[in-house]
């Protein structure tokens, strides 16, 4: 078995464990090399990944040697790895907090501060910084959707991971672990944020 699609079975069986992707929901790549990324094929369960559920696709998001198809969202995978080269894994997950989060916020943004776990993602030293976690509008049209995803990254990076509302989480990493420890850290800080928000602590 290739050592790529072991990387995300292994993730999968995670993901699944947490309830993170129910029925077939979510998708995940990792990077093959600067112009192609192994991705999943559509419509399967994460939590039962084998070697045959993969396949390379190029950064157009084209199956590259399968007639396997892959994942609906894959243009959003591929968008990704372009915009960022440091870019090794990207995650997408359906969580019951990701989703519900993403729909009470009122504004384009989880807006995130006070939390120690905040130091999960990749740069953060303290509870104090302010991190901003992008929420995108959901649609079936993955081309628009990835055409947005670059307006928003042409005015300001986004890092670790973006919502689409009412959707889910797509987390990534420099590597298939990073982006585990990012998907991790965002599902426990938007846990903690949609508790404050029922509490009354904070504005949505
Ligand atoms: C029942 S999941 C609906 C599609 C979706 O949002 C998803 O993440 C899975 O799509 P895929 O084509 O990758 O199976
Ligand atoms: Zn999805």
């Amino acid at each position: 078995m290739s050592e790529l699609a072991r990387m995300l079975i292994d993730a999968g069986r995670w993901i699944d464990q947490q309830g993170w992707c129910p029925a077939t929901g979510g998708n995940f790549s990792i990077r093959n090399d600067e112009h192609s990324a192994l991705v999943t094929a559509s419509g399967r369960h994460k939590g039962a990944l084998t070697e045959q559920d993969f396949l390379l696709v190029d950064m157009d998001g084209n199956a590259i040697d399968s007639s396997l198809k892959p994942s609906a969202e894959t243009l959003l995978h591929t968008a990704l790895y372009t915009l960022d080269p440091q870019i090794g894994a990207v995650l997408h997950t359906h969580s019951v907090t990701a989703t519900v989060l993403s729909r009470v916020i009122s504004g384009d943004a989880v807006n995130l501060s006070g939390f120690e776990m905040q130091k999960s993602l990749a740069g953060n030293t303290t509870h104090d910084d302010l991190i901003k976690i992008y929420a995108f509008d959901n649609t079936q049209d993955m081309q628009a959707l990835a055409t947005s995803v670059n307006d928003v990254w042409a005015q300001n990076p986004l890092q670790w991971g973006l919502l689409v509302k009412g959707h889910g989480l797509y987390a990534w990493g420099k590597d298939i672990n990073e982006a585990r420890r990012h998907l991790e850290g965002l599902e426990f800080l938007f846990a903690c944020q949609l508790e404050l928000i029922r509490l009354g602590k904070i504005d949505g």
